[in-house]
């Protein structure tokens, strides 16, 4: 048994809350970026919460959105977790955290480099989440992380087989995926499940 905790991220129909409710995540991922095919409006991020099981935690993931934008969903209660996925600096984080000092913030970093993990290091946020991009369904070089001291999430073409390995590498606090879960661009049950699986296992 792993104690890694799992977030399935990216959620978009009503059905997905369903599946999810199935594997019982840890964490729910909502999008809230336009520019995302897994944008979702506050309405629908609104039915979702409804719909899943209580006991599962909702994150919003924003990229360069404002305070009001953030404040809003997790006022209403849609969200609990607050994930920075934009250029976000420290002191935007800090101010945030003055405004909602019951949400967790985490803070995304694309790792192409050391130095961006010498920038992660230093995050204002609660917790790290070390990536490739945004949703790409693609891996970054995890040799360049095998020294990272501070708790992290793991993202970035994570999938149900290479979960165990990510696990026995890295422990790290959560995994993170979406494309992984995704057949022909929606979520998949079976995948869900799988993964879910996957991560308790370890
Ligand atoms: O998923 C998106 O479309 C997205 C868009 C813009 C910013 C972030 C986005 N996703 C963030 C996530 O937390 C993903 O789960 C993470 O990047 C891993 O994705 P994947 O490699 O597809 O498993």
């Amino acid at each position: 048994m792993s104690d890694t905790k799992i977030k399935i991220c990216g959620l978009f129909r009503l059905c997905d809350a369903e599946y999810v409710n199935c594997a019982m995540p840890d964490y729910a991922g909502f999008v809230f970026y336009p520019q995302s095919r897994r944008n979702i409006s506050l309405k629908l991020a609104l039915e979702l919460r409804k719909a899943l099981h209580p006991a599962i935690a909702t994150v919003g993931v924003f990229v360069n959105a404002s305070y009001t934008e953030i404040v809003e969903l997790c006022c209403q209660n849609i969200i609990n977790v607050v994930q920075l996925h934009g250029s976000e600096s420290n002191e935007f984080i800090s101010g945030l955290r003055c405004i909602l000092p019951e949400n967790k913030i985490w803070k995304a970093y694309r790792i192409r480099s050391a130095k961006d993990l010498e920038v992660a290091k230093t995050s204002a946020a609660d917790m790290v989440l070390l990536d490739n991009g945004h949703g790409s369904g693609k891996r970054f070089d995890w040799s360049l992380i095998m020294d990272f001291c501070r708790p992290f999430i793991l993202a970035g073409g994570l999938t149900p087989e290479n979960i165990p390995d990510a696990i026995k590498q890295f422990n790290p606090y959560a995994l993170d995926i979406s494309s992984g879960v995704e057949s022909d661009g929606v979520k998949d049950k079976t995948k869900i499940y799988a993964a879910v699986a996957a991560a308790r296992r370890g």
